[in-house]
């Protein structure tokens, strides 16, 4: 995936992003690893199709027809995006608001007390980073909280499952959801004067199967799209944005897509989002489900690889390596 970055020189350790805008030299912080965010890379114009919208109250249907209508569509999103907004959910809005808000307030902690929690091990229970978040080259305009969540675990998988034709609680079983991996993410991405010359979180595919992602409303992230960036504009009351990760692409041979993504930053407001990322357990190998494997017409698209391998590889980036899902990716001649 190409960023265009103008200067590979490292950035002065930030103290925060939060605090290095409040003592106004953001700048400085951005000046040494510039990322031009318009010069080579092909963004979708305004008018251009936006990600599939999926109604959760017709997926649970009791109307056979208006339920198989919303699986169609969701095995398009999957297949034909890898990302989707799902409406009619069920979650509170004042829910969503109450997290957003709850972290906010984290982030207006002291550095002191939010560096406490400071660390680089991605398997830490809680994790606070700022800036570049251990990515040698490229400084981020952002500062993250990550909790490992543990039970009760509330993976949404049968949909999944049903939508490639395996049975209800396939996924369940075959990635041994009841222990799986959560890990809560909250991002926050202060304005920044510039937003053309940083960056909140360059392009990446996520690692685990699914990930759900709620945000204060302010626009900045961004999915690829047949060659393109594509804007990912809310909708007015607050919806869930799901899309599929780098296991579920895995499991389902090549059928459900991982996308790249990033998040870019606002001029004049702080933007915020919080993720759940799903993923199966530490120590399950991921391959590609047997039942979607078909010799002649689909044979086998990956390598199978343990999740937890996985994890630690995708934190080792090696300039100039293809991204790890292409490394796993098996080429047929
Ligand atoms: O903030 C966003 O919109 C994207 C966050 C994201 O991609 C991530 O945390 O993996
Ligand atoms: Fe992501």
């Amino acid at each position: 995936m190409e960023i265009s970055v103008k200067s590979l020189v490292p950035a002065p350790k930030p103290a925060s992003v939060k605090a290095l805008l409040e003592s106004s030299i953001p700048c400085g912080y951005s000046n040494s690893a510039v990322l031009n965010l318009n010069e080579h890379d092909n963004i979708a114009s305004e008018t251009e199709e936006s990600i599939p919208i999926i109604d959760f109250s017709l997926l649970t249907s009791s109307d056979p027809i208006r339920r198989s209508e919303a699986i169609h569509q969701l095995s398009h999103a999957c297949q034909e995006w890898g990302f989707f907004m799902l409406v009619n959910h069920g979650v509170p809005e004042s829910l969503m608001k109450a997290v957003i808000n709850g972290c906010d307030e984290i982030f207006n902690m002291s550095l002191e007390e939010k560096e406490t929690y400071e660390s680089h091990d991605i398997w830490a229970p809680i994790r606070y980073n700022t800036g570049s978040n251990g990515a040698k080259s490229v400084s981020m305009w952002r500062e993250t909280l990550r909790v490992l969540m543990h039970r009760p675990y509330s993976f949404p998988s049968e949909l999944k499952a049903v939508s490639l034709g395996l049975e209800e609680f396939y996924i369940d079983k075959a990635m041994d959801l009841e222990s799986g991996y959560e890990l809560f993410v909250a991002n926050f991405y202060p304005s920044y004067p510039q937003p053309e010359l940083a960056m909140g979180i360059p392009p990446h595919t996520d690692c685990g199967l699914l990930t759900a992602l709620i945000h204060n409303g302010v626009v900045g992230l961004e999915i690829q799209h047949r060659g393109k960036w594509l804007h990912v504009k809310p909708l007015p009351n607050a919806i869930l944005i799901i899309n599929v990760a780098d296991q579920l692409e895995i499991l389902s041979n090549g059928i459900c897509k991982s996308v790249f993504h990033r998040a870019l930053v606002n001029s004049s407001v702080t933007r915020m989002s919080v993720v759940m990322a799903y993923g199966p357990l530490h120590d399950k190998v991921v391959g590609p489900a047997p039942e979607l494997i078909d010799i002649q017409g689909r044979p086998p698209a990956f390598t199978p690889m343990e999740f937890k391998k996985y994890m630690d590889l995708k934190q080792t980036k090696i300039a100039g390596a293809p991204p790890l899902l292409d490394q796993r990716r098996i080429r047929t001649v």
